[in-house]
């Protein structure tokens, strides 16, 4: 079993089957659009979700999920909110799952792992989260990540099969605390393209980062991540990079909001995916139930419904400080 399974053929499976094939491994990429499968395989390229990269011969793509039983693992890169029904399709096999998506399931409240985990029992399971722009990391640019696995004998086969000079890979057995960073950083990015939109400053801006990044704190600590995965690539390392471009479709879907666009509008005809917009309700209706304060998140979901913008800033900044590091 030499070839590697990536289940979704958006931005980020293409990106990855790129750095997969890199050393001449072969990437097998089941993508839902019959164009994808067809540009893919016709002209090395995915004209859709990654248009103008040119992709090694040694990926190919297929239409047919069962195609992928023979690899050695699947990278599953499906948008977190379709992650559980397109996992419940794939064929059986216990082969290792490495969770790509960020987000947490809006219908369950449940992280990703524990979705895969109800679906395929079997499956050993990993997490790959961090600071990763897929046109970056498709052009072979220096990027670095965590995969995180209970097991961490997986997790170093994993990283000996996947890790590149230009894609350097850090171990943890923090699951809970990779999957966290990475869903919550979308919600904080969206709260960012809004202080942008609005021409808060930068000022504003990272002291969105600052106490945003002391909420994911609160949070993941609370669900038992550990501070320091949460300070690392996948938590604070995404926070930074997703905060702070207009690459992000995260940041860019707040700066529509924070230009006076309304949210709904916005995400009516986009075709890729702004994961914090499905991340934010939950992710506040949990911290609520949690006892957990993450004002800047409930001020997400409360855009994201229609709020109005000014108002909703008024009341993010009327709150009084509270003690830093609490
Ligand atoms: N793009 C990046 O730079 C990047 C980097 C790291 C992680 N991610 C994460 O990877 C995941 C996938 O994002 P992407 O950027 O590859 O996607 P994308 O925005 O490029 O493409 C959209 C994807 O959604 C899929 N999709 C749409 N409707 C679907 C449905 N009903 N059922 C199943 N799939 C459906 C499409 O087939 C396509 O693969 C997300 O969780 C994202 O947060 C993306
Ligand atoms: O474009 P975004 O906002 O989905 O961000 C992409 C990656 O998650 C960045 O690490």
């Amino acid at each position: 079993m030499t070839t590697i399974g990536i289940i979704g053929g958006g931005a980020w499976g293409t990106a990855l089957a790129q750095v997969a094939a890199s050393d001449g491994q072969q990437a097998l990429v089941w993508a839902r659009e019959p164009e994808v499968v067809a540009s893919i395989n016709a002209a090395h390229e995915n004209s859709l979700f990654l248009p103008g990269r040119k992709l090694s011969e040694g990926i190919r793509a297929t239409g047919d999920i069962g195609d992928l039983a023979d690899c050695f693992a699947w990278l599953v890169v499906t948008p977190a909110q379709h992650m559980r029904s397109v996992l419940a399709e794939a064929p059986a096999s216990n082969v290792p799952l490495v969770l790509c998506s960020k987000g947490i399931e809006e219908g369950s409240g449940e992280l990703l792992h524990d979705v895969a985990h109800e679906v395929r029992p079997d499956a050993p399971v990993a997490v790959l989260s961090g600071p990763t722009f897929a046109h970056e990391v498709a052009q072979g640019m220096p990027t670095a990540v965590t995969l995180a696995a209970r097991d961490l004998e997986l997790a170093e086969r994993l990283r000996q099969r996947l890790s590149r000079s230009t894609f350097r890979i850090y171990l943890t057995d923090d699951v809970a605390g990779a999957e966290i960073g990475g869903a919550v950083k979308n919600v904080l990015a969206i709260a960012c393209g809004v202080v942008e939109g609005r021409g808060l400053g930068q000022n504003a801006r990272a002291a969105l980062i600052g106490r945003g990044f002391a909420e994911m704190t609160r949070f993941g600590v609370g669900l038992g991540a550990r501070r320091e995965t949460l300070a690392g690539l996948s938590g604070l390392g995404d926070l930074v990079l997703t905060c702070s471009s207009t690459s992000s479709r995260n940041y860019s879907l707040g700066v529509g909001i924070g230009l006076g666009k309304s949210a709904k509008e916005l995400m009516a005809d986009r075709r890729t995916v702004a994961e914090g917009a499905f991340t934010a309700p939950v992710l506040a209706r949990l911290a609520e139930a949690r006892g957990i304060d993450m004002p800047i998140v409930a001020a997400v979901a409360r855009l994201l419904e229609g709020a109005d913008v000014d108002s909703v800033l008024g009341s993010v900044l009327a709150r009084p400080p509270r003690a830093e590091g609490l």
